[in-house]
């Protein structure tokens, strides 16, 4: 095991240091919220009568105090694929508490959006700010105090981070999350891009297109990319949320039930202890991990902007600048969908995250000395759990990649540096997901095509406008403008123009897909351009220069004397007018982009 890597230790010294003041004020106020925690002879009959009148055969349990009750906050819903498993989970979970003497009650649901069902649509626009909700439901669920601990039932990309938010604020108890699994493989993803390409450019019909897209998202599960929901597995592994090794576990499977009880059994055993609650948890150092994960897999970029909200919730101040120097050390050590040609299915069977942690902390490269949900610290992630002897639940470590075409140790990595990039200058600060995009196109320089929303950039596209070397700029899609939508459904097209052998980049203050590579981007652009961030000033022709290597995003032309474009109408419709309280008071994109976390003064 090598000593921690020097840049880790300063840039984790670094945000201990400038998370002080914060994250004294957050564990003060969880050990007040630990020391006023009622007891139920405190609490009035009444109020204990209405918590209990639902819990059928536990009331009694209940009534006499016989055990700890786990609160369980679900996002269920079975729009949401990777969520539909859930649909039977409380019903387990309730016998899996029983068994050990404990309760469990559905303290609250959450909402869940699909973002590849709004992909490129107008729902598209409540995706972002569906994160606060979901912070502020899981608030709801757990105001009712009347739990030892939290189960969160989460996985797909706004859920994990919301969720982790609003239980943050409820630290003083103890929470794992508790995965349900990805579907299995269908189609390859690489398959699936190639077919939307040629519909892009008008070579095969919408039939063929739907059957494609039909065998790659075919059943209950998680998609099998690595986009966020995945990436928010991953996380929960680095910052040792999970019962170890659970991440990638399809569902239906003896494993992943027997991982769902070990869950609620664990649970049980911390509830009213005082040594593993979630604050203790996530602190500095799993904050760190969690970056440092997201790097070495390659991870989606939606959690440049959720790692700082889910940092700020438990007094923890990160930010680009931080996971800029993170990803110059830590090596790339996966290649899944959109980095590479497998997916996580692939990508588990190789070894998976149990193999990541091993080679990341025997490098020095991850911080092993975390208080994780399990005991063991970080150690305990470095092996896979199996069903073993007597057909129960064991752990069987993971030494070496079962893969090296999608996983390598990080003495012999894919790339020496991390899968994401500041980009800077006078355009603004920006990130660029250098994992999925080949070296030779790390550097675009072009003259740039403004646009205002990606409808226009599909219509120029169509209409052979494009046809060119090209930087598409697409402005106006941040926080405060529209909800900061995932730009993904432009890939097919401008990677058509790339495959054209053309030089193309996008820029913009949205965001992209998880699912989303291949084309150079620089995204998250803030300062916004509502409000008059530098995107406001580009016009057509306008020679923009992206690159990768030096960390660069500038314009030679002179901005000094421009005015910016007037800005947008708020769009009305699909509920949007109803998120504009939220949006209006969000933060910037490398903040966190949070409405209730700046009104909260985190
Ligand atoms: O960030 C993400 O991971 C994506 O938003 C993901 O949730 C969504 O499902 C994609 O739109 C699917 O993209 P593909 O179908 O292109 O893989």
């Amino acid at each position: 095991m090598n000593k921690l890597n020097d840049t880790i230790h300063r840039v984790t010294e670094r945000v201990i240091e400038n998370s002080r003041g914060p994250r004294s004020s957050y564990l003060e106020l969880m050990q007040r919220e630990a020391d006023r925690k009622p007891e139920h002879k405190d609490i009035a009959c009444s109020n204990l009568a209405h918590a209990f009148a639902g819990a059928l055969e536990d009331q009694d349990a209940m009534k006499n105090r016989r055990g700890p009750n786990i609160g369980i906050v679900t996002a269920y819903n079975d729009m949401l694929s990777a969520h539909q498993p859930y649909g039977r989970y409380p019903d387990r979970m309730k016998i899996y508490a029983r068994e050990v003497g404990a309760t469990a009650q559905v303290a609250g649901g959450t909402p869940a959006m699909c973002d590849g069902v709004t992909q490129g649509e107008d729902g598209m626009e409540l995706s972002l700010f569906s994160r606060d909700i979901i912070a502020l439901s899981t608030g709801v669920a757990l105001s009712h105090q009347m739990y030892d601990g939290i189960a969160c039932l989460g996985i797909c990309d706004k859920i994990v981070p919301g969720l982790l938010m609003g239980a943050l604020r409820f630290g003083h108890l103890p929470a794992i999350f508790v995965p349900s699994g990805p579907m299995p493989s269908g189609i390859s993803n690489k398959q699936k891009q190639e077919t939307r390409q040629k519909y892009a450019a008008g070579e095969i019909g919408r039939d063929e297109l739907l059957e494609s897209e039909l065998g790659s998202y075919h059943s209950p599960g998680t998609c099998t990319f690595y986009g966020t929901a995945n990436s928010n597995q991953m996380m929960m592994e680095m910052m040792g949320l999970h019962v170890p090794g659970s991440a990638f576990v399809t569902p239906g499977t003896k494993l992943r039930q027997a991982l769902d009880r070990a869950a609620m059994h664990r649970l049980a055993e911390l509830a009213g202890t005082t040594t593993r609650t979630l604050a203790q948890v996530v602190d500095e150092k799993a904050i760190v991990n969690a970056v440092i994960g997201l790097l070495a897999t390659g991870g989606s970029t939606n959690h440049a902007i959720h790692i700082p909200a889910m940092g700020r919730a438990a007094g923890v101040i990160i930010d680009w600048n931080d996971m800029a120097e993170l990803s110059s050390v830590v090596p790339l050590l996966a290649r899944v969908y959109p980095n590479g040609s497998g997916d996580v299915n692939h990508f588990h069977s190789a070894g998976g995250m149990s193999y990541i942690t091993r080679t990341l902390l025997e490098e020095g490269l991850a911080h092993g000395d975390l208080l994780t949900v399990w005991d063991g610290g970080m150690d305990a992630y470095t092996a896979e759990p199996v069903i073993g002897d007597e057909e129960a639940l064991a752990w069987a470590p993971v030494t070496e990649t079962r893969d090296d075409t999608m996983l390598r140790s990080a003495s012999d990595p894919f790339q020496p540096d991390g899968g994401m990039r500041l980009v800077t200058g006078n355009l603004g600060r920006a990130c660029f997901k250098s994992s999925a995009v080949a070296k030779e196109r790390w550097t675009i320089e072009a003259p740039c095509r403004v646009f205002e929303n990606q409808k226009d950039v599909v219509a120029a596209f169509k209409a052979g406008e494009l046809d060119k070397d090209v930087v598409v700029v697409v402005r106006f899609q941040g926080p405060r403008a529209n909800g900061m939508p995932e730009l993904h459904s432009l890939t097919p097209s401008l990677a058509v123009l790339q495959d054209r052998g053309h030089k193309v980049a996008l820029v913009t203050d949205g965001r992209m897909s998880g699912a989303s590579g291949k084309v150079p981007s620089a995204i998250h652009c803030t300062p916004e351009a509502l409000g008059g961030g530098p995107l406001s000033l580009l016009q057509d022709g306008d020679v923009v220069r992206v690159c990768a290597e030096t960390g660069t995003l500038s314009t030679a032309a002179d901005l000094s004397a421009r005015t910016p474009a007037p800005e947008p109408q708020p769009e009305w419709g699909v509920g949007r007018e109803m998120y504009r309280m939220l949006q209006n008071q969000a933060d910037s994109a490398e903040k966190g982009a949070s409405a209730i976390l700046a009104g909260a003064g985190l």
